[in-house]
């Protein structure tokens, strides 16, 4: 399935002259006619994408992404963002001096680490995203946890320090945006429940929570490997399909090990609260969530409750 950015595919051209390259043109009709029955399936339906990693970092790949969400959206899919910004916040954390560190995963978090989350995560990175989306012609709208009490949060546990552990999520600003056309992009950073303080969230782990909050259809995952590999080292390995029952094993064996550890969890969590399918997929890929969706392709990990359902 081939597929170019909105913005850069040539227009069709009624103009007689002589032989128009029609074979461009026709291949291009017959890629929007097979994702039709795709685009059927899911408009109208809520998908979660997570957006991170090397998706985030490249210019030409957040062009891309952004490209097959705005597209997503005016199909009629109610799609909405939860973006990461962890190498964002480590490049300012060490352009104040300030040093960090990760515990099981997760960003260590005191009060100075904190502010510079807050600013990083919920200013420039979530305003830079709603801007470029309302620039490729998306409308978007971007909120944090704390807008409309999105996310509330207590004390993960104090090794973590402001590390937050989500205990309620309100979607209705999410759901207010999607209902009157909006593309929401939020950012994970939680309101306190048990102190006056805001808690750092680790971003594959909001999505999720927010996935389970809106049933959502779909939880897309986007990392910087094709997805859950047999052997980390090699990327011939790809699991093409996991059941959460063997999520466990897989992690005993050490098969899934570091950042893959909370990423799994989370999709474990997210399918035991309803959401129907979640994908783990290679932003390194440009477009990997139209070719995900809108095709027979599976090209990551798709993760599924039982093993004998469709
Ligand atoms: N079995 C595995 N398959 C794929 N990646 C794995 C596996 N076990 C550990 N990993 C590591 O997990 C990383 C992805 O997790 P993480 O870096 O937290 O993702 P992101 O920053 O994109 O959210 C991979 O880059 C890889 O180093
Ligand atoms: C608690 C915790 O670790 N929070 C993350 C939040 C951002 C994030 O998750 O970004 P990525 O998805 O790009 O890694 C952090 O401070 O880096």
């Amino acid at each position: 399935m081939e597929i170019t950015g909105l913005k850069s595919g040539s227009p069709l051209k009624f103009k007689r002259k002589g032989l128009i390259n029609m074979s461009s043109h026709a291949q291009q009709a017959k890629t929007l006619v097979e994702a039709l029955p795709y685009i059927q399936k899911f408009t109208g339906k809520t998908i979660v994408v997570k957006y991170g990693g090397n998706a985030m970092i490249s210019e030409e790949l957040r062009r891309a992404v952004m490209c097959d969400i705005i597209l997503l959206s005016l199909v009629g899919i109610r799609v909405v963002v939860v973006h990461g910004g962890g190498p964002e916040i480590s490049e300012m954390l060490k352009r104040v001096g300030h040093e960090t560190h990760f515990v099981d995963g997760l960003r260590y978090t005191d009060e100075t680490t904190m502010d510079i989350v807050q600013s990083v995560l919920c200013g420039k990175v979530n305003k830079n995203l709603v801007a470029q989306l309302n620039r490729l012609g998306g409308r978007a709208v971007g909120l944090c946890g704390m807008d409309g009490e999105l996310f509330q949060a207590e004390c993960l546990n104090e090794k973590y320090g402001l590390v937050g552990r989500i205990m309620e999520v309100n979607p209705d600003p999410v759901i207010n945006a999607l209902s009157t056309g909006y593309i929401p992009v939020v950012s994970t950073v939680a309101q306190g429940m048990d102190a006056d303080t805001a808690y750092n969230i680790n971003a594959d782990t909001a999505a999720a929570k927010l996935a389970e909050a809106l049933h959502a259809e779909k939880l897309i995952l986007l990392t910087d490997v094709r997805g859950l590999l047999r052997d980390p080292q090699d990327e011939e390995t790809l699991i093409h399909v996991v059941h959460t029952y063997e999520v466990p094993g897989l992690v005993a064996s050490g098969v899934i090990s570091g950042g893959m550890i909370p990423k799994m969890e989370c999709c474990v969590d997210a399918i035991a609260g309803g959401v129907e399918r979640v994908h783990i997929l290679d932003g390194r890929i440009p477009h990997s969530i139209l070719i995900e969706l809108l095709s027979d392709e599976g090209i990551g990990t798709m993760l599924k409750k039982e093993a004998h359902s469709a």
